[in-house]
């Protein structure tokens, strides 16, 4: 039975639009306060360094990072992180306890030192469980929770201590038992562990937390606060640009079935970029996000099978023949992205002396390869089996497009077995397409399927198993955490990608699970992104 009507994905129009966004403004450009901010970044240095005792250290790194400062100390980070893994402190029995272990435990793998799981079984009775009395300790349980996200395949012990720290807390929490500042930390935990979460949307709420807290030195909070505003009033002027090139592109007159998204897009490379000397990089993959979401409407929403069809032979030949057989809408779809390829393609071989045209219109091609796909499903009623499904479903999520742009535009020099490992879809791209697909089902297929689309994830296991919808979400929730153990081994592997690089592709994934974690912050406007959204770009800290 084929569609002959079109659908319609019911979006509203933004909540942005180019007269707002144009009118954006910061006092933050101001010479005084980037001057104020390196002022602090040299005391909070020697904060750093005059340090005695390693466990402060560690707490005083682990701060920086949830206020998203972080990246103004790498050198001295590195070199700290490094010599507390070789001194090996946090194994000695005198000083050991739950949270300095844990703590350590955290930032030195997510430092790509693989510190052993053994260390916890210090906390456990003969029989091998965790000591019942550790849950008195709670910042040290929370320590544990967090830590037990850094897990790979087959660390049972860790496992062990999510669930043990995961039950504790949350009893914590129903019996209401902890301060404000620690059950709002551990409630946001719960729902989202730190090292699931993007580090820099994230560090609004994290600045706020901290004000509140008693403990804190005021040189961290001023310069998290200073430099949140200053790295604010870049993302204006970013923003700007782009929404004046969606404007000339007229695509939102000429598409009006598409999302028109150029900020919750914009978001998306916040998480995904977060350094702030990416301004250029973010632009380009932000523009990148928006011609995806609008072609993905136009397989997803608008277009009939003939017509999809049509498109993705266009795209696979790049042919202006074809071209010419497509409807008006398609024409103008098909050009503008010709044109961002070759802005994309002018760039690097301006910059890295790199030809990547051929290589651009594969990952394209791959792309519309699966949304045909998905589209003659969900037009012939095909329901596919979860591995029928996922097996399209992690390119159709571009995620292998995005992390091409973000090589291609970070990396320099562009190394031969780092774009051979690209073209061939390292397991560090297929891992962060599985958990930004898997978070974006879980956040929009209830829409999707009321609008009509291809059964996604959740709907795809409820099919074949016969699962309750909230038994299938449970399954695809421990689908994430399988492709997270995977992410996070992949940081102890010799890679031929940097370390941005490798960051971005786990940050995407964090990015997903930011985005949709109450319902589709991307397509259907919710209060919460809503809010996240105007604290993150146009409400500055004060
Ligand atoms: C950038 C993206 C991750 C990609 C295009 C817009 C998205 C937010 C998402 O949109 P969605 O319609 O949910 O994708 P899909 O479910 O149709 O693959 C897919
Ligand atoms: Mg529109
Ligand atoms: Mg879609
Ligand atoms: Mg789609
Ligand atoms: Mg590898
Ligand atoms: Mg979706």
């Amino acid at each position: 039975q084929l569609q002959s009507t079109r659908r319609s994905g019911n979006y509203k129009p933004t909540l942005w639009d180019f007269e707002r966004i144009q009118s954006l403004n910061s006092v933050y450009t101001e010479e005084k306060y980037t001057t104020r901010a390196s002022e602090l970044v040299v005391q909070v240095k020697k904060l750093l360094l005059l340090e005695s005792n390693w466990f402060l250290q560690l707490e005083l790194i682990d701060d920086l990072q949830k206020l998203g400062v972080s990246y103004r100390f790498n050198h001295e980070i590195n070199q700290i992180l490094n010599r507390i893994y070789l001194e090996q402190k946090y194994c000695n029995n005198s000083e050991r306890d739950l949270y300095s272990t844990a703590l350590a435990f955290r930032l030195l793998r997510q430092h790509g030192l693989k510190v052993s799981q053994d260390v916890f079984d210090f906390f456990k009775n003969d029989e091998g469980e965790f000591e019942p009395n550790l849950g008195d300790n709670t910042k040290g349980l929370l320590q544990l929770y967090e830590a037990s996200f850094l897990l790979t395949e087959g660390e049972m012990s860790l496992e062990q201590a999510r669930v043990f720290s995961t039950n504790l807390l949350q009893k914590k929490l129903d019996d209401g038992i902890m301060d404000e500042y620690l059950s709002s930390l551990v409630r946001r935990s719960l729902e989202l562990p730190l090292h699931w979460s993007v580090q820099r949307p994230n560090s609004r709420w994290l600045i706020d937390a901290y004000t509140n807290r008693s403990d804190v030195n005021p040189i961290l909070i001023e310069l998290a606060k200073l430099d949140f505003n200053i790295v604010q009033a870049s993302y204006h002027e970013e923003l700007k640009e782009v929404s004046r090139w969606w404007k000339e592109t007229e695509l939102a007159e000429k598409l009006p079935f598409a999302r028109d998204r150029v900020v919750e897009n914009y978001i998306w490379n916040v998480g995904l970029l977060f350094q702030p000397q990416y301004g250029y990089p973010r632009i380009m993959t932000t523009k990148l996000f928006i011609l995806i979401t609008v072609i993905d409407d136009v397989f997803d929403v608008y277009g009939t099978l003939e017509e999809t069809e049509l498109f993705k032979k266009a795209i696979l030949s790049w042919d202006v023949e074809v071209l010419d057989q497509l409807p008006n809408y398609m024409q103008i779809c098909y050009m503008a992205l010709d044109s961002f390829i070759n802005e994309m393609a002018y760039h690097v071989l301006k910059e890295q002396g790199v030809l990547i045209i051929q290589d651009l219109r594969k990952f394209w091609a791959d792309l519309c390869v699966a949304y045909a796909k998905e589209a003659e499903w969900y037009h012939t009623g095909h329901k596919p089996t979860m591995e029928e499904y996922i097996d399209v479903a992690w390119i159709s999520i571009s995620a292998h497009l995005i992390l091409a742009h973000v090589f291609f535009l970070i990396t320099n020099p562009i190394g031969k077995e780092a774009a051979e490992s690209l073209r061939n879809y390292d397991d560090i791209i297929r891992n962060s397409a599985m958990i930004l697909r898997l978070a974006d089902d879980l956040g929009t297929s209830s829409y999707e399927m009321q609008r009509g689309d291809v059964p996604k994830a959740v709907e795809c296991y409820m099919n074949e198993m016969g699962a309750s919808v909230e038994e299938a979400r449970e399954h695809v929730k421990c689908m994430i955490r399988e492709a997270w153990m995977k992410t996070s081994a992949e940081r102890f592997k010799e890679s031929p990608f940097s370390k941005d690089f490798i960051r971005s592709a786990a940050d995407l994934g964090r990015h997903a699970q930011y985005m949709y974690q109450h319902g589709d912050g991307h397509g259907i406007r919710n209060p919460q992104m809503e809010e996240r959204i105007s604290t993150l770009i146009f409400q500055p800290i004060d």
